[in-house]
């Protein structure tokens, strides 16, 4: 499978503060690897890195030139006084320069809008000021956003927050369609694996600087966890979910975060 993009013995510091060293990680096309990890670990500053916000402080990142990169983020709500309509927001992901400013420029720029506020079913409030939706509302624009630009590549920063159960399992579909069809290859940084444990190809989990990726079956083990947390984690498997419990009594498999290491 092609390589889109590769970390070599990538590290990034904060001043003398280092999340992760060593990291070495091919995205293939068409591959869904999902990132996940304590609060603070540095899963959002690795999609920083590689949206070209951040600078590696060591290792290298080969990406070539030109790639399109779509990009959900962590979830803000918007201001409320915003005038700007959902979309519009959808628009600004739109590149109108591949067919031009003119007429023809212009209808095709509407007809892709259109098609990806269909997608994330938006088409009721994407007239609406952004400001005054609900959060799952706004969040379903923001993945219309990220997809309008027919990424190569998917970044998306715990894109399923605040969407009802419906909308997650609307936006997971609408994201493994986009790679199966377009080969985009999706890095998804998420605390709850479950919703998209069909989906996942690879696991890159970081803890304390300390990382481990594999299959979700060679990475979601007690033995894994337990080394990565440096506590002992019994990682169980009921009907076909994963349920982590850590040494403070059952965690919820959504939230392995709360895991605590002493
Ligand atoms: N520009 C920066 N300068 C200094 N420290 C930073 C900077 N950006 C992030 N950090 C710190 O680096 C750590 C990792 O942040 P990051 O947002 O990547 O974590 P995360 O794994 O995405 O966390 P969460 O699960 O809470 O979203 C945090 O402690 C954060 O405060």
């Amino acid at each position: 499978m092609t390589t889109l993009v590769a970390l070599r013995e990538a590290t990034l510091s904060y001043g003398k503060r280092t999340l992760w060293s060593g990291l070495d990680l091919d995205l293939r096309k068409g591959e869904f690897v999902a990132v996940l990890g304590p609060n603070g670990s540095g899963k959002t500053s690795l999609l920083r890195v590689l949206l070209g916000l951040q600078k590696l402080t060591g290792g290298s990142l080969d990406q070539p030139e030109g790639l399109g990169v779509g990009y959900i983020p962590q979830q803000r709500a918007l201001d409320p006084t915003i005038t700007l309509r959902g979309r519009d927001l959808v628009s600004l992901g739109y590149d109108g320069h591949r067919w031009g400013f003119g007429l023809r420029g212009m209808r095709e720029r509407k007809k892709h809008v259109d098609a990806a506020i269909t997608a994330v079913g938006a088409e009721a409030f994407a007239n609406r000021p952004v400001g005054l939706l609900s959060g799952g509302e706004q969040q379903r624009l923001r993945v219309a956003q990220a997809l309008v630009c027919d990424p190569d590549l998917l970044l998306c920063d715990e894109p399923l927050l605040s969407l009802d159960l419906a909308h997650q399992q609307a936006v997971s579909r609408l994201i493994d369609k986009r790679r199966n069809e377009a080969g985009t290859a999706v890095l998804f940084v998420t605390h709850e694996i479950n919703p998209i444990l069909p989906l996942v190809d690879r696991v890159l989990y970081l803890v304390d600087g300390r990382f481990r990726i594999g299959t979700p079956d060679e990475v979601m083990t007690s033995e894994v966890l337990s080394e990565l947390y440096r506590t002992q984690i019994d990682v169980l498997r009921v009907r076909n979910q994963i349920i982590v419990v850590g040494a403070q009594g059952a965690v919820e498999s959504d939230q392995p975060h709360h895991l605590q290491a002493d």
